[in-house]
């Protein structure tokens, strides 16, 4: 059995006095693969940054328990929520858009190394290398000093998953990361996630169910009022899917 890395009990997210979500239950376990489900515009995303506590000061997030290997992720101070945030990658929606588009991929990862690692500029190209590697990437050296325009959008995806592991989070939230990808790109990225998980606890909030039944090992179904947490087995049992 893997490392259970965070408990979520009981959370809630409300806007302004209004119960957006509400009975969150889950824990997220090294080598585990939680999917968050739901229709659109129900909270997934919304969900997805609040555990990093990403949300503006009109949210409220309330919780019986909420707690990152034993420190309770709601009462923590500035730098301590920014030491926890370092141990979290995110792949926001769309993350390929908010790659900085003046700064070649070199310059992104070195920028993120340098604040990570003692490493030097050699040592940046060696470490991102070999990430870059395990996404599926050839040509290293002319993706290093390519520019995010230049990239198909399935590369600049796979460009944001390396980017969010540089720093070896201990938990890796991929928002919608298959969406807009074609059938082989698609394919590609849930083997690269599938390989990934044996070191992380990974949380995939999507409406791929493909994702869904070779990747997840649970299921968060997000729904008016309520939230279920299923295994994949009663998951696709009650959906059908
Ligand atoms: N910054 C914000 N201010 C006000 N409301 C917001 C904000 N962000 C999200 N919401 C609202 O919260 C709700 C949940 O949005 P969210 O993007 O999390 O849905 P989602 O389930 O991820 O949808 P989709 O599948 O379309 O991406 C929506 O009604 C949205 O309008």
């Amino acid at each position: 059995m893997g490392d259970k890395i965070l408990r979520v009990k009981n959370l809630s997210i409300s806007f302004k006095n209004k119960v957006l979500l509400r009975n969150i239950n889950f824990i997220l376990e090294k080598g585990k693969v939680l999917a968050i489900t739901g229709e659109s515009g129900i909270g997934k995303s919304l969900l997805g940054k609040s555990l990093v506590r990403l949300l503006d000061s009109d949210f409220h997030i309330n919780a019986d328990e909420f707690n990152f290997n034993g420190t309770e992720i709601l009462k923590l101070n500035k730098n301590k929520l920014r030491k926890f945030r370092s141990k979290v990658g995110l792949v926001l929606q769309d993350s390929e858009a908010s790659l900085y588009p003046y700064l070649d991929i070199g310059k992104l990862c070195s920028l993120i190394l340098k604040t990570h690692t003692n490493l030097n500029q050699k040592g940046y190209k060696q470490y991102a290398f070999s990430y870059f590697e395990r996404l599926g990437f050839e040509n290293l050296d002319l993706l290093w000093h390519s520019y995010p325009y230049e990239l198909s959008v399935g590369m600049a995806r796979r460009v944001s998953l390396a980017l969010a592991l540089l720093n070896k989070p201990e938990i890796l939230i991929c928002d919608e990361v298959t969406a807009s990808l074609d059938l082989e790109n698609t394919q590609k990225m849930i083997q690269i996630l599938k390989d990934l998980k044996k070191d992380i606890a990974l949380v995939c909030i999507t409406h791929d169910l493909n994702l869904i039944r070779f990747l997840a090992d649970e299921v968060l179904m997000l729904e008016k009022d309520q939230a279920n947490l299923y295994t994949l087995d009663e998951f696709l049992g009650i959906y059908n899917a």
